[in-house]
């Protein structure tokens, strides 16, 4: 059957918020089973309203989705029989413990009496949070919040996980911990997991595929290598020194082999095919046209180079994102 192999689809998706905002304009997407999905964009692009949209929290204004088989629209009850979701606010009590939090979702979720004991502390031990189970919450790190936040989630065994933001405002070290455990977690129940986020890194290492959202539309899908290869091979960095005016340095397209450029400040990033043919080429450019250069470097393609390529600007970690920050280390602080 045409969902067999997969647990979301998504097709032509549109969401228009009171007649006027649209934040989702015509997506579609397909994401494999068991497979780790990335969606990777700025503050505003969509990516929670496509995460409400597929965890029936809220209807599209038009186009279809299917999670796990089902229709989010037409059979909501069912969708959320095989989901789990962890959203960017903070989603357990905090002054219960870890094991009284999983046990008030034991009982939410219907998981028969005799199996919760075992059940939660399988759980806590896999998230690393069973020697602090029966701490109250509000004495955890905020990366040991995001863990029971997950462990809460995962409970009920679901097939498609999403995390809005699994990471934000935690360390990168505490950021880690949460993936390592996650991975594993994954690779043993074959779970598919479905999340957003603003960091670049993240996406590389931890997704099987990335999609590039920005204002409502995906522009690109692939995997992390297929994305960086599809804008070049290599990019040659360096600094301008003078005041070099940015419509000279542009004529560095015309440069054989040289893909596209990109100007940021004195920040000039020449994305090419081979560098053995442009570096002497742009060296000579530089001379001829006086324009003095400093730290020159080649370098791989990062995602961050896709992104600014495709999108126009890097990705800042800002607005909501800070606000989730303050609010969590808050209720860490007591
Ligand atoms: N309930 C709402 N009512 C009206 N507009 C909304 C609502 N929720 C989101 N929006 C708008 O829809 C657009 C997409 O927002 P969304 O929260 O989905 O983006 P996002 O990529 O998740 O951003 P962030 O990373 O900041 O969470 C934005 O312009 C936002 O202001």
């Amino acid at each position: 059957m045409f969902f067999n192999n997969l647990s979301i689809y998504v097709k032509d998706l549109v969401k228009i918020y009171n007649g006027e905002v649209k934040a989702l304009n015509g997506v579609n997407l397909e994401v494999e089973k068991g497979t780790a999905f990335a969606l990777l964009g700025p503050n505003g692009a969509g990516k929670t309203t496509l995460i409400r949209i597929l965890t029936t929290q809220i209807p599209p204004t038009n186009g279809s989705a299917f999670v796990g088989g089902y229709s989010v629209t037409d059979e909501p009850d069912k969708v959320r029989k095989v989901i789990g979701y962890v959203p960017q606010e903070i989603s357990v009590w905090t002054d219960l413990t870890a094991y009284d939090n999983l046990l008030i979702y034991a009982k939410i979720y219907g998981i028969p009496s005799s199996e919760r004991k075992e059940r939660i502390e399988d759980i806590l031990d896999k998230f690393g949070l069973y020697e602090v189970r029966n701490d109250l919450v509000k004495t955890y790190s905020g990366g040991m919040i995001r863990r029971l936040e997950i462990a809460c989630a995962l409970l009920t065994m679901p097939k498609i996980l999403f995390l809005d933001e699994p990471t934000i405002g935690l360390d990168p070290v505490a950021r880690k911990v949460v993936w390592e455990e996650l991975k594993v977690f994954k690779e043993e129940h074959e779970i598919t997991i479905f999340f957003t986020t603003h960091y670049m890194d993240e996406a590389d290492i931890y997704s099987d595929k990335i999609a590039l959202i920005d204002k409502g539309k995906i522009l690109r899908v692939g995997t992390s290598e297929e994305l960086k290869r599809s804008i070049g091979s290599t990019i040659i960095s360096f600094e301008t020194e003078n005041n070099s005016n940015n419509e000279l340095l542009y004529k560095i397209k015309e440069i054989n082999s040289v893909e596209d450029i990109i100007i940021k400040s004195n920040q000039v990033s020449v994305i090419v095919k081979d560098t053995d043919i442009v570096l002497p080429s742009l060296i000579d450019f530089m001379r001829n046209n006086n324009i003095k250069f400093k730290r020159l470097e080649v370098r791989e393609i990062t995602l961050d180079d896709v992104f600014i390529k495709y999108v126009g600007n890097s990705i800042e970690v800002r607005g909501r994102s800070t606000e989730v920050r303050q609010v969590r280390s808050r209720i860490k602080g007591g």
